[in-house]
């Protein structure tokens, strides 16, 4: 840090995030019956005071007349404070203490009370300047000292210019009164700091706006307890996901912006170059063109289970963690597949069709029971193998191929290939993942090989089925029905028109990739997913990651924690451990995991190191991305 750096900073609700008056009115008013009204009398001078719409001095009198605070209520009063220091200066305790010597506690607050709170943080209590109560014989404040230039308008100004600080004056404050010592030219920068409060006529004129202490030191390129101030970290939320990763984004600090729809890639191009985090559904397409126009993406979080949508290649290449949630909405996708296997055994589309249009259809006709029908299911994955368990609870015999071993569940029984499953089943219900080698797999010859009358339903992905084929095998009479959810192209929003050659075709249920849309998913994916990516902001953890090699790893304590993502090639991590034994650096703990394609190394090492050290870290040749925690 330059020596010649002088902060200046406000106490009430800067430094703390009170204003101590209020608090003081509130320990001597405790039991009073008028106390409400007191209180909101005081707190509406405070703030004609802080604003600037009311004199200052006129503003301190009022208060104090409304006051009759004795010596102890102002001992308590620090007491008090001592736990109400803001957040971000307690983040930063241990670096700011040590910048003891650059640092003014300036304040219209009274030094009684505000010593005793900055010398339990660890700043220097004699460099607090503020004013002084005056007190009667009975140990009642019964004025405040008038010669003191902080008991009148501009007295900030007036201390500043007395200091007569040499280099840089940076002050930090969240009132008109803080403004006023930078327009009166003896400060280089008035930040508003508007963790605590947010004083709208104070903005306009304010230099940069601070929502905490990490942003101000970022700015002033200090150390600070966070290696990324959290205010500037900007998500982009699409495809309406549950409102609940807003919520949980914007608690942590994050800046959120927040659409209904998907975006095109061209707009997801534009849109997307300065976000850090992204979250989409099943309809956004992050191709590698988007993984390029995004130039400070960390992290992914597809808010549903399949990937496909994303080139995760291209995401690992660029360092971009992604996360999903896997069995967030299994059991919506399951019951749905239930109810829609009970509704065409039944015909029900036809019979509800027919109602809508004024006919009474009833018969017995091709109505069956599920009991005893044979339900093959392709893809005994997460979906596949509950739909097996629960089908087997409504009586249906089950069937499942799946291009991996997998054991049955229950009463299943497994079949070696494809053809010998779609020859044995009267139902089939697609439940394989998206991946590119599934697009078109069932086409006119697979439908061929299915028992006549059967019933088709793909709750999986679009892609995978050749729409033209399904249309010919349900006009021909080939199968009895189907039900479809996904589509090779499905409109970006509810505004959009939707179009498919399965429109009109009988005995056929289509609905809008709804498989995963039920209120309990929803809420579960909108809560799993932005933790994970918060948790892998914050400590480096990758436990669940699509791409990523899977780490989980604690909290980092008393350490910084260097990740270091590079392609998997050999030596890496002998390079990361050279260049820290060259800097003499103690590692605390070392991990290493790797993937086909990338490798990460997670390092905790003493505090003490220079830059020079990130640099060198930043060189070694494959590295795709470097990042430290505090
Ligand atoms: N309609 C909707 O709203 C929803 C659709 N889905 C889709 O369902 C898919 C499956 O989800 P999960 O069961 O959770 O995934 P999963 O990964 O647990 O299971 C997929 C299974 O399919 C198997 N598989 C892949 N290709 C195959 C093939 N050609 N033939 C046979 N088996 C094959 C895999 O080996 C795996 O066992 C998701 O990837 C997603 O595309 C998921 C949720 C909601
Ligand atoms: O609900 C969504 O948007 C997508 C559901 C889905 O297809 C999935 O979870 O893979």
């Amino acid at each position: 840090m330059s020596n010649t750096l002088n902060l200046i900073i406000d106490f009430d609700s800067t430094f703390t995030r009170v204003e101590a008056l209020d608090v003081l009115a509130e320990i001597v008013l405790e039991g009073d019956s008028s106390r409400e009204q007191v209180l909101r009398r005081i707190q509406e001078i405070t703030d004609l005071g802080m604003d600037g719409t009311l004199d200052f001095r006129a503003s301190l009198e009022q208060r104090l007349e409304l006051l009759r605070a004795h010596r102890d209520d102002i001992q308590k009063l620090g007491e008090v404070l001592k736990g109400q220091i803001s957040r971000s200066f307690l983040r930063n305790q241990e670096y700011f203490a040590s910048l003891s010597a650059a640092t003014y506690i300036v304040s219209n607050g009274f030094t009684d009370f505000i010593r005793p709170v900055v010398a339990h943080y660890g700043l220097d209590p004699e460099r607090v300047i503020a004013n002084e109560f005056l007190y009667d014989e009975e140990g009642y404040v019964c004025g405040f000292n008038r010669d003191n230039p902080l008991s009148r308008s501009g007295g900030k100004s007036e201390v500043i210019k007395q200091l007569d600080l040499k280099g840089d004056v940076y002050v930090i404050g969240d009132g008109a009164n803080d403004l006023e010592i930078r327009k009166a030219g003896y400060a280089n920068k008035f930040y508003l700091f508007t963790e605590n409060v947010e004083r709208e006529k104070v903005k306009a004129e304010a230099d940069h706006i601070a929502p905490n202490l990490d942003e101000i030191l970022y700015e002033l390129k200090m150390s600070r307890s966070l290696s990324y101030p959290k205010n500037r970290i900007k998500v982009l939320l699409l495809e309406g996901v549950h409102p609940q990763a807003v919520d949980i984004f914007e608690k942590e600090g994050y800046q959120v912006e927040y659409l209904t729809t998907a975006l095109t890639e061209e707009e997801l191009c534009e849109k997307i170059v300065d976000v850090n985090i992204l979250g989409i559904r099943s309809k956004t397409k992050v191709t590698e063109k988007v993984i390029q126009s995004a130039k400070r993406l960390i992290n992914i979080g597809a808010f549903c289970i399949g990937t496909n949508q994303i080139d995760l290649e291209a995401c690992s290449r660029h360092g971009v963690a992604v996360f999903n949630a896997p069995y967030s909405n299994t059991r919506s996708v399951v019951e749905l597949a239930i109810a829609e296997i009970i509704m065409l055994v039944r015909n029900l589309p036809d019979k509800a069709r027919a109602m809508h249009n004024g006919k009474w259809e009833k018969s017995a006709t091709g109505a069956h029971e599920v009991r005893g029908k044979k339900l093959g299911i392709m893809g005994y994955g997460n979906i596949g193998s509950q739909l097996s368990v629960l089908a087997e609870a409504v009586g249906l015999d089950v069937y499942y191929y799946d291009l991996e071993d997998k054991l049955a569940l229950g009463n299943a029984t497994k079949c070696e290939t494809l053809e010998e499953l779609l020859g044995t089943v009267d139902i089939l219900s697609m439940h394989m993942d998206g991946r590119p080698e599934n697009n078109g797999i069932f086409g006119a010859r697979e439908f061929a090989m299915m028992k006549d009358g059967a019933i088709f339903i793909n709750l999986a992905r679009g892609k995978v089925v050749d729409v033209d084929a399904l249309r010919e095998a349900i006009l021909s009479g080939k199968l009895k029905g189907c039900a479809v959810d996904v589509f090779p192209k499905e409109p970006k929003s509810n505004n959009e028109p939707f179009e498919s050659a399965l429109m009109g075709l009988p005995n056929t249920i289509l609905t809008p990739h709804i498989g995963g849309s039920t209120a309990e998913a929803q809420e579960n994916i909108g809560e799993f997913v932005p933790r994970k990516i918060i948790q892998y902001i914050n400590t480096g953890s990758t436990t669940g990651s699509v791409n990523f090699p899977n780490v989980q790893l604690p909290p980092v304590q008393s350490a910084h924690r260097l990740l270091h993502i590079h392609s998997n090639v050999p030596n890496v991590l002998a390079g990361i451990n050279q260049i820290l034994a060259k800097h003499n650096i103690n590692i605390v703990s070392q991990y290493l995991k790797t993937n086909e394609q990338i490798g990460y190394v997670i390092t905790d090492v003493d505090r003490a190191y220079d830059d020079e050290l990130l640099e060198e870290l930043k060189l070694i040749e494959p590295t795709i991305w470097f990042r430290v925690l505090y």
